[in-house]
């Protein structure tokens, strides 16, 4: 039975005095995938940091269940290229809680998702030595070997060629198979085909 993870009433977000959200209302379903769709500069970036708390909305609200994971793969990343991360050490930020240390499973999750998003190989170079779009699987994986209840996802594969893109869109959906949700701002048609709801803000 599905149930909502994530909900967004009358949002509205104006930087300075720059309206760019109005009155967004959506429902996140666990198990399910939603679209954010519009021109560059609707507000997809800015809705999907609202979602996952990094900024608040100046109107509306935002409710998500008591006790959601949330993961962010945020699009502007480039701050990370400045600290000296291996891939596997920037993927492994992904399992990393204040509470204990890397388990024995949590490493052999960094593994497998590096596998699967063929990094594997790339594991001790640093994210500056890398191509843009193989920092860009690291992004994800770190993104996706997180035990979310929501994934918010800023066009994840734009920078990806077919084949991975594939194996993103695979993972996804082994994640929704289990009851996770995913948001995923994008301009590409077949991938906001993957959802079953779609929200589309207009500038
Ligand atoms: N930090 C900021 N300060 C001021 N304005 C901003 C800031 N970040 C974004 N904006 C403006 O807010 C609007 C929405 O930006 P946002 O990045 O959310 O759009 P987007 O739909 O994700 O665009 P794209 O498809 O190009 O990624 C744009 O007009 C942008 O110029």
């Amino acid at each position: 039975m599905s149930f909502d993870v994530l909900t967004a009433e009358h949002v509205g977000f104006r930087y300075a005095d720059v309206p760019v959200l109005n009155h967004v209302n959506l429902r996140v379903e666990s198990g399910s995938v939603t679209a954010l769709t519009g021109a560059n500069g609707s507000g997809k970036s800015t809705l999907l940091h609202l979602l996952a708390g990094v900024a608040q909305p100046t109107e509306g609200t935002i409710h998500r269940r008591p006790g959601t994971r949330l993961a962010l793969l945020p699009q502007r990343t480039g701050d990370i290229d400045a600290l000296p991360l291996t891939v596997t050490e920037c993927v492994q930020i992904g399992r990393f809680t204040l509470r204990r240390r890397l388990s024995r499973e949590d490493r052999t999750s960094v593994m497998k998702i590096m596998q699967r998003l063929e990094i594997a190989h790339l594991a001790r170079r640093r994210l500056r030595e890398l191509s843009g779009g193989q920092r860009q699987r690291t992004l994800i994986a770190q993104a996706l070997v997180q035990d979310a209840d929501v994934y918010l996802l800023d066009e994840p594969t734009a920078a990806l060629d077919t084949h991975s893109r594939q194996q993103v869109h695979e993972l996804l959906a082994e994640h929704v198979a289990t009851g996770a949700a995913a948001v995923i701002a994008s301009h590409d048609p077949a991938e906001t085909a993957l959802a079953e709801h779609t929200i589309h803000l207009e500038r």
